[in-house]
């Protein structure tokens, strides 16, 4: 593994799947001119919209969605994770909120499907019930093994509450876990970064958090912040509350060191 230059994306997207595409080729095109090897898109990235609507567009949002990735990977040459899209599964009319990973060849190296649905009232007087239109997936995410990156970990947005996926990633060597969000802003102004900084401590693992902000439909608000985060829970990169990168160095020596200073992963009991 070597030292280089990640970044976590922000975006508004809104109902419009091609002004999505161009929103994100823009951003894609500043983190790799900035330096990226390694970029992430947040969740829904190429969709943000009325469950209905993206339901009715799924098919071409999914087929636009993967083949967008795989050719800004090529186009820009870097690994990108295609944050999340709706992926139709036949004969349920709904569809998995998936995510892949891809080289820069544009080969698919790891695929996931969103396991935990944001089916939730939040306080604020907003319903969640993803469970009306996403498939939960039915299988842990995978771990991709990288010589020069390092070992990349995927999981999606609510997923991040739920720690037993991390120790899983933890298990199989993850060093890098990608979480790209969509969080609330009401969620996300006390849970966001105490949750994203927990899951880089417990697992001394980088956190890279690619995220949707601002106002993308409706009454519909999201919290931001896009980050990476280093194996201490060090913040260091915070995209803010506008559409733009996160950018910052991933270290093997710095993560060899916080594995020195702190063992923890080294002094489970339960396991
Ligand atoms: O809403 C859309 O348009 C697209 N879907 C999403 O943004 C997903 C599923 S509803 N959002 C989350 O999982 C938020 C989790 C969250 O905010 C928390 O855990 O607090």
């Amino acid at each position: 593994m070597k030292s280089y230059l990640a970044a976590a994306i922000q975006m508004t997207s809104v109902p419009d799947l091609h002004k999505n595409l161009a929103q994100a080729e823009e951003l894609i095109d500043l983190a790799v001119r900035r330096g990226a090897e390694l970029v992430g898109l947040p969740e829904n990235f190429s969709f943000m919209g009325e469950e209905q609507d993206k339901l009715a567009q799924a098919e071409a949002i999914a087929r636009e969605s993967e083949i967008f990735i795989k050719t800004m990977a090529q186009r820009y040459q870097v690994t990108l994770l295609g944050g999340s899209f709706p992926v139709p599964v036949s004969d349920t009319g709904r569809v998995y909120n998936t995510t892949i990973l891809v080289s820069p060849s544009g080969e698919e190296l790891t695929r996931y499907n969103k396991v935990h649905l944001f089916d939730v009232n939040v306080p604020d007087g907003n319903t969640y019930r993803e469970s009306s239109t996403v498939v939960a997936g039915q299988q842990l995410p995978p771990v991709h093994f990288s010589e020069h990156l390092g070992n990349i970990g995927v999981s999606i947005c609510y997923d991040v509450r739920f720690p037993e996926l991390y120790r899983h990633l933890s298990d199989k060597g993850t060093d890098i876990i990608f979480i790209p969000a969509a969080f609330t802003a009401f969620t996300g102004k006390d849970h966001w970064q105490v949750l994203l900084q927990a899951r880089a401590i417990e697992n001394t693992a980088y956190v890279i958090a690619p995220a949707q902000t601002g106002n993308n439909y409706g009454r519909r608000l999201t919290h931001g912040h896009a980050v990476i985060i280093d194996p201490w829970g060090t913040i260091l990169a915070d995209a803010g509350d506008k559409p733009g990168i996160a950018i910052a160095e991933i270290n093997p020596s710095r993560l060899e060191q916080v594995r020195r200073q702190m063992p923890s992963l080294q002094h489970r009991v339960f396991s």
